[in-house]
């Protein structure tokens, strides 16, 4: 990658532009990129425009594509919203929180045998502003909620390799289906309603 120094992750442009630098290496430095969105100071002026909120569900809200290299997204949980528990197709998934607090409850994978089985809580974190959070299915799976009552939570969300399904796991059974992702929004703009296919929320 061009060795010029990254840029001090001082807005979010410059976070991104840091970022797509970054991923010009074809293997990345989980550390590397975990430090350099905690770098960055959560600023609402300049993530607001990609803050749309739906009553029934998060929201997805895409920023950048990273030339290709990763999918950069803002989520936006309403009170007590939340996703379903779900894996990440294989890819890096590294999650900063921008606004609120957001609760992990992490899983281990269904056990590969036939009979159904309840999925094992391995580990909960609760992450606050600015704090970043990091998974790949070699850890397991996960599902992220917006706890509070009172308080929406926003989050950015970097996926390298970029994906448009994700396997949602039911606790109870380890039944697992793939369902498409979608946007909400893509560059600020509200997307044309998109076909609402199975959705991964609890
Ligand atoms: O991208 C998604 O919808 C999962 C949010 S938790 S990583
Ligand atoms: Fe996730």
């Amino acid at each position: 990658r061009d060795l010029n120094p990254l840029p001090e992750p001082e807005t979010l442009d410059d976070l991104v532009q840091g970022l797509k630098i970054i991923f010009q290496d074809n293997e990345i430095n989980v550390e590397e990129v975990n430090e350099y969105m905690s770098k960055y100071k959560t600023n609402a002026r300049e993530w607001y425009k990609y803050a749309k909120f739906d009553h029934h569900r998060y929201t997805r809200n895409l920023v950048d594509q990273g030339n290709g290299k990763f999918n950069l997204i803002v989520l936006c949980w309403g009170e007590g919203q939340g996703s379903g528990i779900h894996s990440h197709s294989d890819s890096h998934c590294f999650m900063k929180v921008l606004d609120g607090t957001l609760d992990e409850t992490m899983y281990s994978w269904p056990s590969d045998s036939e009979d159904e089985r309840e999925l094992q809580k391995t580990e909960t974190h609760s992450y606050g502003k600015d704090s970043v959070a990091y998974i790949n299915d070699s850890m397991g799976l996960h599902r992220v909620e917006n706890s509070s009552h009172t308080n929406t939570a926003v989050s950015l969300h970097l996926y390298s390799p970029p994906f448009d399904m994700v396997e949602c796991f039911d606790q109870r059974t380890g039944h697992r289906k793939k369902v498409r992702v979608t946007f909400y929004s893509k560059f600020g703009q509200r997307t044309p309603f998109p076909d609402q296919g199975p959705t991964c929320t609890e």
